[in-house]
């Protein structure tokens, strides 16, 4: 049996709900084997973001190489990068690797408003991540940062999605969380550099949406670890997402996290 093999690259969030432990247990939900190099280590809860301690350019390339000179990996996710810094080194060792199923989640700011990458790093995230990018997942404040315009229709989004694509990424998926109309349906926006396509869900009306970004892109980086194509993983990690949301754990004072075994026990009881 072949194993599908998946790497995350991000920060640690102290409180479970995002970055590498949200990807950690996504991977482990869709029965890909989790592995992780850690680019900043955040005291973060459901109430905001305590502090940031980004680790040297020493450590986060020590540990991509030791996943890349002994396990492997069939699919990498990048999430809380930090700095140019960080940036440049994580975008060094994927060419070093090769590595070509890579998931970038251009995070920048935390649902509380605390900054996850700074102001000056987008250029480096643009230049040396972009052209990396298999998919990028940005949500809607995200891509208006990354393509300087701002995005209010849909229309604007496909437009921001061609220039992402512009920038290097083989595909975009612009999530629609944020989307300024605050309608009862979400659009996620996927575009492969020639067709779009939309994913539409219900929006559910709850503060229990710490780490939604991450636990999506990192459920795409499991199927896409397994063989799957970028348009079979999106519907999984749709499902995957929609799950975590509506079975709520109810954590936590503030923005609680989702539940990322919600998908598997609703599986085991159909
Ligand atoms: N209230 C909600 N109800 C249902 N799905 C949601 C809700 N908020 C976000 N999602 C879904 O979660 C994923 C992450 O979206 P989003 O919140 O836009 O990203 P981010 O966490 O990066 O800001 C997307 O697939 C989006 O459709
Ligand atoms: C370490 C870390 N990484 C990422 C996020 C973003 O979380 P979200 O998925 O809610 O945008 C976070 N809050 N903390």
């Amino acid at each position: 049996m072949t194993i599908a093999r998946a790497l995350t690259i991000a920060g640690s969030d102290s409180g479970g709900g995002a970055g590498i432990q949200a990807d950690l247990k996504t991977f482990q939900e869709l029965r890909a084997f989790g592995m992780s190099a850690i680019t900043a280590v955040t005291a973060q809860n459901t109430l905001g973001v305590q502090g940031i301690y980004p680790m040297s350019t020493e450590a986060v390339a020590q540990q991509i190489d030791a996943i890349g000179e002994d396990l492997g990996a069939d699919a990498v996710k990048t999430g809380m990068l930090f700095s140019s810094e960080i940036i440049v080194c994580v975008a060094e060792k994927l060419q070093q690797y090769k590595w070509e199923k890579v998931v970038v989640d251009p995070v920048m700011i935390a649902k509380g408003g605390a900054a996850l990458l700074l102001k000056e790093s987008i250029r480096a995230l643009k230049q040396s991540l972009l052209p990396l990018a298999y998919v990028v997942t940005p949500n809607i404040p995200e891509a208006e940062l990354l393509t300087d315009m701002q995005i209010i229709s849909l229309e604007d989004r496909k437009e921001a999605a061609r220039k992402l694509v512009a920038y290097g990424a083989k595909h975009v998926v612009m999530k629609g969380g944020h989307d300024p109309a605050e309608a009862d349906e979400i659009v996620d926006l996927l575009y492969d550099g020639r067709d779009f396509h939309e994913f539409r869900s219900e929006r559910k009306a709850t503060r229990h949406t710490h780490g939604t970004g991450c636990t999506f892109a990192a459920a795409i980086t499991a199927e896409l670890a397994k063989g799957y194509s970028v348009i079979d993983a999106v519907p999984v990690a749709k499902a995957f997402i929609q799950a975590a949301i509506e079975d709520t754990l109810h954590l936590g004072q503030g923005h609680g996290p989702t539940n990322h075994w919600a998908y598997r026990e609703r599986r085991n009881s159909q």
